[in-house]
């Protein structure tokens, strides 16, 4: 059997719905630690409750935790995988976040549930062993850190969350899954082709994330510019283009040095610099905006966050983004 170190954080997964309120909230102790022992004939499970956070709490500073946390594990015993249980609000940000940080090949799993402990059909102990099988299988091994929800296997890069409510949340959109789960195995029918790896011992910087929209005032990334962040990535629209009203904010962002970083808000296809026209992708490509082709906002975010951070970094900027 193999030995599989379960790392709790909290999310509704370790949540219950409380008698009085109906509201779903954070007990005492965590649900999930009650069901370990039927898990038990899957893998050698050792469980470390690291907190207990709704993942709306969760900052990069956790995020950081939880990799030192798994770091420590790797060197002093002997583990052959990981399991994180986490919110699902912010789950693909942890997950995005391990996979750029952590230097190993052991399988490291995220997984959660969108019915808390108590609810009828609620999909917890069940993602819970899904992961823990996941995390044992031979060819989990390599493939980056993975999200498993729903019977489901996603890359940590792609895997996006996509509906407020309901438990196949968890999608790539035009990716798909790189493997499922059913009674009898683990199946993998994707490998993930490119894996990038950042040095980060702390996250010093601050890198600000923002949504374009059809008539954006023009002042907001003056202020920006102004509010000292070190990096700025624009959820652009279409291929990648922004309205021209903010064109002098991106202007004055690159002048002062502060990385501009443009991904697309549609969630299917690439940020590409096609179009010529005044804050068309081409001009703003000639200005100096970086192009992360297939991230999304939020993930883009986390790579520009940790690159900045990266205390060995020897690759130019514009060789983080990119296929
Ligand atoms: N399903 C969930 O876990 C959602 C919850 N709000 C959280 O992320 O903590």
């Amino acid at each position: 059997m193999k030995k599989i170190v379960v790392i709790h954080t909290g999310g509704t997964i370790s949540m219950h719905v409380h008698s009085e309120s109906g509201a779903v909230v954070t007990g005492d102790s965590n649900p999930l630690t009650a069901e370990i022992d039927k898990l038990m004939e899957y893998a050698d499970i050792h469980e470390i409750e690291a907190f207990n956070f709704p993942s709306p709490h969760i900052t990069p500073k956790e995020m950081l935790a939880i990799k030192e946390i798994i770091e420590q594990q790797i060197a002093g015993k002997e583990v052959e995988g990981f399991v994180i249980t986490h919110g699902t609000d912010t789950l693909e940000e942890t997950a995005y976040f391990l996979d750029l940080t952590i230097k190993s090949d052991i399988p490291i799993i995220l997984t959660g549930a969108m019915r808390s402990s108590n609810e009828i059909g609620s999909d917890g102990v069940y993602n819970l062993l899904s992961a823990v099988r996941v995390a044992s299988a031979p060819d989990a091994f390599g493939k980056g850190v993975l999200v498993v929800m729903n019977d489901e296997i996603h890359t940590a890069q792609n895997v996006t969350k996509t509906s407020t409510s309901n438990v196949s949340t968890f999608q790539s959109p035009q990716y798909g899954p790189i493997g499922l789960i059913t009674k009898p195995g683990v199946h993998f029918h994707h490998t993930p082709i490119r894996r990038d790896t950042f040095e980060l011992k702390t996250i010093s910087k601050r890198v600000a994330l923002l949504k374009v929209y059809a008539g954006m005032e023009e002042d907001l990334l003056m202020h920006v510019a102004n509010a000292g962040y070190d990096g700025v990535v624009l959820e652009g629209l279409g291929q990648g283009n922004v309205p021209p009203s903010i064109v002098p904010g991106i202007q004055q962002l690159i002048k002062q040095h502060i990385p501009v970083v443009l991904v697309s808000r549609c969630y299917n296809g690439i940020a590409q610099p096609v179009y010529g026209y005044e804050g068309g992708g081409k001009m703003l490509e000639d200005m100096g905006v970086l192009f992360a082709h297939g991230l999304s906002g939020q993930k883009a975010r986390i790579k520009l966050l940790i690159g900045l951070s990266d205390v060995h970094l020897v690759r130019p900027l514009s060789s983080w983004f990119g296929y």
